[in-house]
């Protein structure tokens, strides 16, 4: 358990204090995570203006200055890709935004890969609703020349993974994995710094909220049909509460504070589900991980499948460990 004086403790000098526990760190790991905090800081700003800078609506249209405008999500990855390159610690990046990786200029070059989701939410852009940006990191593992292949390593090797979330505050939520917890840093306008707030989250054992896009009931499988069934059937205990914001940065925030579990499964129509793994499913699934929670495709571990494309999609699970694992048990009922 951290012990931290909250009142001073920003998120640069927190990532600092980290590195200065491992002897060997270089310092690389720190001015990523500071690169990717200005991102977001940027970022965060952007959302606030959105409505009045018309940073809404079609990417591509001109302001009444005359100068392009973008999209929200397309100024997001721009700030992410700038600020990850001008970092000189990453050689790969892979952004939802771009249907390929992006190789980072030899000169600017570091051992890291990113793969980041710069939006997350984006039908929630024009309705002022919660969204958020999400982010993983990895080591390149080989002296190969750079491929798709280095960013097609499971979840359970990332080096460390974050989120943040544009809601009625900006927050920033970091895990570097190995038992060293996940903290969250608020945001505080005044002072445009990041400020711990959030010491080692834990994730409840058990919540009372269940989240899913109900809408699209009649297409789920046996398991998650009874699972969603049970959770409303008052024989079966006190009926859940449904939440569902449709920005998975969101709902897996509120679950992380408060428990229960996140789910987006395959659906008849789409047998891998909608949500990406190397930038969504892995990075949320490592910090639930973190936090005491569990994260499941409803088969294995999210954190164990073996991707093979950059884009690829996985079902998932996530939450409370006690909430998702009657979930993995409804599987391999009907597994039977
Ligand atoms: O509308 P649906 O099908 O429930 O999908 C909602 C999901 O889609 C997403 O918005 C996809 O993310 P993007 O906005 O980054 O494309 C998730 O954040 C969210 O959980
Ligand atoms: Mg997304
Ligand atoms: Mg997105």
């Amino acid at each position: 358990m951290h012990k931290f004086d909250t009142n001073c403790m920003t998120l640069t000098r927190f990532v600092l204090q980290e590195q200065r526990k491992v002897p060997e760190a270089t310092g690389d790991l720190t001015q990523l995570l500071n690169s990717i905090q200005t991102a977001v800081k940027a970022v965060s700003s952007a959302v606030r203006k959105a409505g009045i800078a018309k940073l809404h609506g079609i990417a591509g249209t001109v302001n009444v200055q005359g100068e392009d405008v973008k999209k929200l999500d397309v100024l997001s990855n721009e700030l992410f890709i700038n600020m990850l390159k001008s970092s000189f610690t990453t050689c790969l990046l892979v952004s939802e935004e771009n249907d390929t990786y992006i190789e980072v200029e030899t000169e600017r070059r570091g051992k890291y890969i990113v793969c980041f989701d710069p939006l997350d939410g984006s039908s929630n852009i024009d309705v002022l609703v919660t969204i958020g940006s999400i982010f993983s990191i990895l080591r390149k593992t080989t002296d190969e020349p750079l491929s798709e292949k280095d960013a097609l390593q499971p979840g359970n090797k990332l080096v460390a993974a974050g989120y943040a979330v544009y809601g009625s505050a900006t927050m920033m939520v970091l895990t570097c994995g190995r038992g060293q917890g996940v903290n969250g840093f608020m945001l505080d306008p005044a002072i445009g710094e990041f400020v711990l707030t959030d010491v080692n989250i834990q994730i409840p054992n058990r919540g009372k909220i269940f989240s899913i896009n109900e809408g699209y009931s009649h297409l789920w499988d046996e398991a998650v049909t009874e699972y969603v069934k049970n959770k409303k059937d008052p024989k079966q205990g006190k009926p859940y509460g449904a939440r569902y914001v449709g920005s998975m940065v969101a709902d897996v925030h509120r679950t992380l504070k408060y428990g229960g579990i996140f789910m987006y499964p395959a659906t008849k129509d789409a047998p891998n589900g909608k949500l990406r793994l190397l930038y969504e499913c892995n990075p949320l699934a490592f910090i639930v991980k973190e936090a005491g929670g569990l994260a499941t495709t409803g088969k294995i571990p999210i954190l164990d499948v073996q991707p093979t494309a950059i884009h690829e999609r996985s079902p998932i699970f996530l939450g409370s460990k006690d909430d998702v694992q009657d979930l993995i048990d409804l599987y391999k009922k009907y597994s039977n």
